[in-house]
């Protein structure tokens, strides 16, 4: 399978397909057993997480900085530190979280929790950007908001994998795959514009 630059890919199919176990794949978190994962750019991996420990005593603040964490891309300094905090507030306020910044991450409800971590794989700021159903537990506002992230991240040249039941994101999306029983097939494809929204080679 190949994830092209400057697209959303929606990967779909059954319960138990291996769709979450493939993403962790390619996002380097498990390792394969087999077969190569070529990745042309950092990741930015955005978990299905919904159930926080109450003790975790993490604000939103915490949780959307940690997708900065390990960036090379920061130096030190105050500079770098600014940056870094200015990429965070953008975040937390794509994903329409602006004030909640102080508010403890466990006492946020499911819907807040996925937009926290959405906003964590934005200020990550990477060239791939592999969710794993981030629309679950979303209200419809929400649902269509993530939605417009996406696509304007994919505008930006990012290529975008997303995992999905969701119709709505399937129908949205530039490329779909099935997995079944291990095997990833195309379904069909959605845009009927010339291609790929930036140029670049897929990999
Ligand atoms: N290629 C594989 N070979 C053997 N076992 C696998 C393989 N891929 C996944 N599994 C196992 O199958 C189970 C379900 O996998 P996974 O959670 O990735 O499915 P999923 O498609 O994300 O399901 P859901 O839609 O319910 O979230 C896990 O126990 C996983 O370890």
């Amino acid at each position: 399978m190949e994830v092209p630059w400057g697209t959303v890919t929606a990967l779909t199919g059954p319960n138990g397909a291996g769709k979450s176990t493939l993403v962790e794949l390619l996002a380097g978190v498990r390792r394969p057993a087999g077969g190569v994962i070529e990745r042309d750019a950092d990741v930015a991996l955005v978990v299905q997480r919904p159930a926080a420990p109450e003790t975790l005593s993490l604000t939103v603040q915490d949780v959307v900085a940690m997708g900065t964490w390990g960036d090379r891309k920061y130096g030190r300094g105050a500079r770098s530190s600014r940056e870094r905090a200015r990429n965070v507030s953008r975040a937390i306020a794509r994903v329409e979280m602006g004030g909640l910044e102080r508010r403890p991450f466990s006492a946020l409800s499911g819907g807040q929790r996925q937009r926290a971590l959405l906003a964590q794989g934005l200020a990550r700021s990477a060239r791939i950007l592999i969710l794993d159903e981030p629309a679950a537990g979303l209200d419809h506002e929400s649902q269509t908001r993530a939605r417009r992230i996406l696509a304007e991240e994919a505008d930006r040249g990012i290529a975008v994998l997303c995992v999905t039941h969701d119709r709505a994101d399937i129908a949205a999306a530039d490329h779909v795959l099935r997995l079944d029983r291990g095997v990833v097939l195309p379904e069909s494809t959605h845009r009927a514009g010339p291609g790929p929204r930036a140029p670049g080679s897929g990999h």
